[in-house]
């Protein structure tokens, strides 16, 4: 009953295939080979126009990366307090834009707020040589605590960006829950929402190593391409992760896995609910589920095989944790199954 997190999944067997089919022979290095040209082309299909694709190791890389494609001295990127790029990343995008600030906005569960983001960008509109710059904002989808922002909550946040000359990027670890979750497609997701650059994430959902940059923004491909070599990025045998990109997206499996995981959350979360010692803090939306739980009972749970890890309260989550209880995340994958779910539901329930 693993529910720590997608990240302590495994790699999909169609992942493995591909990889192990392109193993073989030899191939330009470098993101130069037949195959990665194949899989830029495929990501400009996927979000119906011409797009910059960047392949990295990691999703700190992609994000740090993403943002200092737009860097600027004394600049400051938006993000949610409870982002990422801000409380996950040790510093990262601070350290790759040479000194960039990241500024917390809040917003409920894990949104950012438009009228707080409003406020805050305009602190800084001014441009006081002291008090540094707006660079960019960056919002989560899905976000840290799994739920969605709609097409109309990317649109407000979009507007804002917009209304403050700053691009926005948006950090897709979890692109494909979120997708799942929206029923939409890429292009409406981003780019026709005005997201500038995305990083692409691909290792929670199936793959063994495998994120993108992806940039909308194509006046900046050949900046981003020096900053990500700068950054000890850019992978010589790029043709692993085109590898496994082209069959994350054959047939459309990195959907049905996104699916497959996202329905998991929702048969747990209902497990949760039947409980008598656990509630649910909020609906998930994606992938990761968040429950009150007795530590007591959270103690037993653990010690009989699950999983899981207490999470802190985030912001506008009014819901109440008595003395005796902590806030717990579960996170599914595409490798979660109903067998697994179902045990954890007979375990909960006592
Ligand atoms: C929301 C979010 N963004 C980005 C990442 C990427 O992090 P990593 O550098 O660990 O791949 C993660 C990792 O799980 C994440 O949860
Ligand atoms: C760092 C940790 O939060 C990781 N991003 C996860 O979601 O499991």
């Amino acid at each position: 009953m693993f529910f720590a997190s997608d990240n302590w999944a495994g790699a999909h067997p169609n992942i493995v295939a591909g990889l192990s089919a392109a193993a073989g022979g030899f191939a330009t290095a470098y993101g130069d080979s037949a195959l990665d040209e194949a899989v830029y082309q495929r990501f400009s299909e996927i979000f119906e126009r011409e797009v910059a694709v960047f392949f990295v190791a990691t999703g700190t890389a992609a994000n740090s990366l993403s943002l200092t494609t737009f860097n600027k001295p004394g600049g400051i990127s938006f993000a949610h307090r409870e982002s990422h790029v801000i409380e996950d990343e040790c510093g990262a995008p601070e350290y790759f834009s040479g000194g960039s600030r990241l500024h917390a906005v809040d917003g409920p569960l894990g949104k950012i707020d438009p009228p707080n983001l409003d406020r805050a960008i305009g602190r800084f509109a001014s441009e006081v040589v002291h008090w540094g710059r707006p660079m960019a904002v960056s919002i989560t989808q899905s976000t840290e605590v799994g739920t969605v922002y709609g097409l109309d909550d990317i649109d407000a946040i979009s507007a804002i960006a917009k209304q403050h000359s700053v691009p926005l990027h948006m950090d897709g670890a979890r692109f494909a829950n979120a997708l799942a979750a929206l029923d939409t497609t890429p292009a409406e997701m981003t780019w026709k929402r005005g997201v500038d650059v995305l990083s692409f994430g691909g290792t929670k959902n199936g793959c063994w190593c495998a994120e993108a940059i992806v940039l909308f923004d194509l006046d900046r491909a050949k900046e981003l391409a020096f900053l990500r070599k700068r950054a000890a990025q850019l992978l010589s045998k790029s043709r692993f992760i085109a590898a496994q990109f082209e069959a994350y997206f054959k047939d459309g499996l990195w959907l049905d896995t996104a699916r497959h995981a996202n329905a998991m959350a929702a048969r747990l979360a209902a497990a949760i609910e039947d409980s008598a010692t656990a509630k649910l803090a909020w609906l998930p939306q994606a992938n990761e589920v968040f429950a009150v739980i007795e530590k007591t009972e959270a103690d037993r749970l653990q010690a009989a095989g699950a999983a899981f890890y207490d999470w802190h309260r985030p912001h506008g989550f009014d819901g109440h944790i008595g003395e005796d209880e902590l806030l717990y995340r579960f996170v599914t994958s595409f490798a979660t199954t109903t067998e697994e779910v179902d045990r954890f539901g007979q375990l909960i329930a006592g």
